[in-house]
């Protein structure tokens, strides 16, 4: 494996490349990102090379010209590179990781985007080859759009990536230089054990997905001229929901399933929470409902002030 350089600058500067060939495994929403702004210099990779499950996609991809070649194959794709990213729905990263890893080269840095990493990690650790490296990633950068149209290279700029190696699976350099890699995207990274990943995640965005889900289903529910006054008199609080849930069901599915723990226990405490809203709704405790509705707007103060920082 080649020796990179700790590359602390979120320089957006053309340099010499970080990955002679990378491979971009899925090119949807962000895998399509990663192409676009390798594609665009800014000290990446010399040749992109992207594969994408769904023959469309790939055809879209080639016409779209955000990868320098689109093999028909993913052992293809994947042959020669210094770098594969794997940016498939987190249940099909296990096969994805199994497809590529006999045709992957000695020193090759396999790496993922993940919205879960214990789960990757499971699937993938097992069948690490030794002279591979593996480096779990998770950028917190997206939207609610899919597909590989959806993408653009700015997406990831001035977002964290967040980064959870495993003991073993990958020399120190490897992790520098997925570290370069999101640099180079615009990113800023952080390490971060995988399980309090898992954790955190749940609470800052499967929680909310959930909540999105769950609400348009509810007033879906709805029956007659209520049902048509959702859609007819949604004001903005709703809208915002809608966004969310306008998010891809396989993704989302996904995510669920494989970070089913952390989840169901922010759910649990978020159903404690909401039910004791509506008892203090029920028996008119003004000061809780106040004292609530004023942490909500401590938490949006604060992340505003965050931002501008
Ligand atoms: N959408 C978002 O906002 C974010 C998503 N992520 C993670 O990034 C990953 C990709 O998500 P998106 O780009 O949004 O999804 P997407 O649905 O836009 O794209 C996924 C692509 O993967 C392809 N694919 C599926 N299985 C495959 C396989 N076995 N081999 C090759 N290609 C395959 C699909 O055909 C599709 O084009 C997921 O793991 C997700 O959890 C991470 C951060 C943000
Ligand atoms: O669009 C939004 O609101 C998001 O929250 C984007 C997003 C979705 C999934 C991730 O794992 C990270 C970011």
């Amino acid at each position: 494996m080649s020796a990179f350089p700790s590359d602390p600058s979120p320089s957006t500067d053309a340099r010499t490349p970080l990955f002679d060939r990378m491979a971009v495994i899925g090119m949807g929403l962000i895998g399509g990102s990663v192409a676009r702004r390798a594609m665009g210099d800014h000290g990446i990779a010399r040749e992109l090379v992207a594969f994408d499950a769904d023959p469309a996609a790939r055809d879209r991809v080639r016409a779209l010209g955000i990868a320098h070649d689109v093999p028909d194959t993913l052992a293809d794709a994947v042959r020669n590179a210094d770098c594969v990213m794997l940016c498939v729905p987190v249940g099909a990263m296990g096969a994805a990781a199994a497809a590529a890893m006999p045709h992957l080269r000695p020193g090759a840095i396999l790496t993922d985007v993940g919205s879960t990493k214990q789960s990757v990690i499971r699937e993938v650790q097992p069948i690490l080859r030794p002279e591979i490296g593996f480096v779990p990633a998770h950028p917190l950068a997206g939207t609610e759009h899919s597909g590989p149209d959806a993408g653009f290279a700015t997406l990831f700029e001035g977002r964290w990536s967040l980064l959870t190696p495993v003991d073993g699976a990958a020399p120190p350099e490897a992790v520098v230089a997925v570290e370069a890699l999101w640099r180079r995207c615009g990113a800023m990274t952080r390490r971060m054990d995988p399980a309090h990943h898992d954790k955190v995640l749940a609470i800052v965005s499967h929680l909310p997905h959930l909540l999105a889900f769950t609400i348009c289903g509810t007033a879906d529910d709805l029956e007659g001229e209520s049902r048509s006054e959702v859609l007819q008199f949604a004001a903005s609080g709703f809208r915002d929901f809608t966004r969310i849930a306008a998010s891809d069901p396989t993704m989302w599915r996904d995510v669920f399933l494989n970070n089913r723990d952390a989840l169901l226990e922010m759910l649990a405490r978020f159903t404690e929470d909401a039910q004791a809203m509506a008892r203090a709704i029920r028996w008119g405790d003004d000061d809780f409902i106040v004292d609530r509705i004023e942490r909500g707007r401590r938490i949006r103060r604060s992340l505003i002030e965050i931002k501008q920082a």
